[in-house]
């Protein structure tokens, strides 16, 4: 569906998006995930149109769109402020688009109706944005791009303005109506969790290239590189007789008469599982206990590695 190959960008002298390939597939929702300043949002800017690439190509379902203006484009943004006009209604921020295209009125109150109710905003329909909730105005955003039945979704960090509990309930109710809509989305992150939970795929960009592109699961536990390893989550390394072994904190079981002993040095309760920070030799390593041991800092505990982290690079 969405094809890029190649994409070039550079400010000055630094090449912020540095020879880009990535292919999303129709109905499909990857995750461009790296952190600040990597280049995603000028990636989305340039397939967005509302920015000019120094070379590469960009295709939607085999047709180059990369000299097209943003408004020629079969695709749509939501922007992380939203930008939605605050003097309008919700329904009249979601017709807007169409009434841009001079779609027919009836045709204009008919779909802007239908698009309320898939999201569950009906009943705020003649709300002001400034009436509504954040969590409202997220989906007033998304609704103001679906309406416009874009091919590709492209979504700009569209959570993070949101409270953390509000942010994981957002996540699922994006990834209904994407499932719902059948939409092929873009979303851009710097939120692991966020691509972990919400993409079929993750593509984990880093100084503006791609370091790996795959599905949560397989990224998660073999990642590309050590850079891709520590990016999605905590690794341990462990020096051992055998060799340095890597692992995560969840692959590793505190049991008595485990193969490894430790000194707790910290002992940090998170309501579902204990983080327990363990001296073991020359290295501190933090694994997740279970519920019914508390060990303290101090105390000495066992534990297994059960899964260890392997890359190639
Ligand atoms: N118009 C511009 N002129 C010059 N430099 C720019 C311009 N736009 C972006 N940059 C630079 O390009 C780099 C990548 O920016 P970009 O906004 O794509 O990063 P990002 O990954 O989206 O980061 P964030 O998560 O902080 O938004 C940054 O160093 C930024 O300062």
């Amino acid at each position: 569906m969405l094809e890029i190959s190649s994409l070039v960008k550079t400010f000055g002298s630094r090449r912020v998006i540095d020879d880009l390939s990535l292919f999303v597939g129709e109905g499909e929702l990857v995750c461009l995930l790296g952190s600040s300043g990597c280049g995603k949002t000028t990636t989305l800017r340039a397939i967005g149109g509302y920015l000019l690439p120094d070379s590469g190509s960009i295709r939607v379902e085999g047709a180059e769109i990369s000299s097209l203006p943003p408004e020629k484009r079969p695709v749509s943004t939501v922007f992380q402020s939203y930008a939605l006009f605050p003097h309008m209604t919700v329904e009249e921020n979601v017709a807007y688009g169409l009434k841009v295209r001079r779609e027919p009125r009836s045709e204009v109150r008919r779909r802007t109706g239908e698009m309320l109710e898939r999201v569950g905003l009906s009943e705020c329909a003649r709300a002001r944005i400034g009436e509504i909730s954040g969590g409202q105005q997220q989906r007033v955003a998304l609704a103001r791009s679906l309406v416009l039945s874009p091919k590709v979704l492209l979504l700009d960090e569209p959570l993070s303005n949101l409270d953390a509990n509000l942010r994981v309930r957002m996540r699922e109710q994006i990834k209904d109506i994407q499932r719902g809509f059948g939409v092929t989305m873009l979303f851009v992150t710097h939120d692991q969790q966020e691509a972990l939970t919400l993409g079929d795929r993750i593509a984990i960009i880093r100084d503006g290239r791609l370091c790996q592109v795959g599905r949560p699961e397989d990224v998660y536990d073999h990642p590309a590189d050590r850079f891709c390893a520590n990016f999605l989550g905590r690794v341990n390394t462990l020096r051992t007789d055998r060799g340095a072994v890597c692992f995560r904190p969840e692959d590793a079981a505190v049991r008595d008469g485990g193969r490894f002993t430790g000194s707790v040095t910290r002992s940090v309760f998170l309501g579902s599982h204990r983080e327990l920070h363990i001296q073991v030799g020359g290295d501190e390593v933090v694994v997740y206990g279970s519920g019914e041991r508390n060990p303290a800092a101090g105390d000495a505990v066992s534990f297994d590695i059960e899964k260890t982290l392997e890359w190639k690079k």
